[in-house]
């Protein structure tokens, strides 16, 4: 599923292993999802192991309690030589409601990898065209 935010790449709910002392949703739970998110269109865009090199400009804009629904959607801003950024967005969606509330974005880079685990250029096909560098 694809939407201005980019394609739908992960939907999960959040249980009660997944909040803070305070009882809400925890922030390092909602950044490994965005990374996982991240993690899972790169690989597929490019078809290769990548791993994390970066991460940045996170903010935490709304809040998600026990129960919620994340959905985490991903968009590919730039791709360089072996490196792709991708722009995440999670969305939350409480469990008896249709509307849905920016909880988390982030900006992500990866490498592709060899399988020396050195930087693997990306092939043209896996760039779309709105996100060459
Ligand atoms: C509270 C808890 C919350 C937790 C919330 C977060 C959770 C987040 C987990 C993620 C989960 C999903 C991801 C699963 C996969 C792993 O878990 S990956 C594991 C973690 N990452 C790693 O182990 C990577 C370790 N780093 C490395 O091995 C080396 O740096 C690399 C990636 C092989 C690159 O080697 P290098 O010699 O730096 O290569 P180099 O040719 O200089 O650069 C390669 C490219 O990287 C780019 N680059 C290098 N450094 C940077 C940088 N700092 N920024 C941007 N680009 C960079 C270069 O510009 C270049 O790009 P291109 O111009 O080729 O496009």
């Amino acid at each position: 599923m694809e939407n201005e935010a980019g394609d739908l790449v992960i939907r999960v709910t959040a249980m009660p292993t997944d909040l803070n002392p305070y009882g809400g949703v925890f922030g390092g739970w909602l950044m490994s999802q965005l990374a996982l998110g991240a993690a899972s269109l790169v690989t597929r865009r490019t078809g290769h192991k990548a791993v994390v090199v970066g991460a940045t400009d996170f903010t935490f804009p709304g809040a998600m309690v026990v129960g919620d629904e994340l959905n985490v959607y991903a968009r590919v801003e730039r791709t360089g030589r072996t490196s792709m950024t991708v722009v995440t967005r999670g969305l939350g969606r409480a469990r008896a409601s249709e509307d849905e509330v920016e909880v988390a974005r982030g900006t992500f880079t990866f490498v592709t990898l060899d399988e020396h685990d050195r930087p693997r250029p990306i092939e043209e096909a896996a760039v779309p065209a709105r996100a060459k560098a």
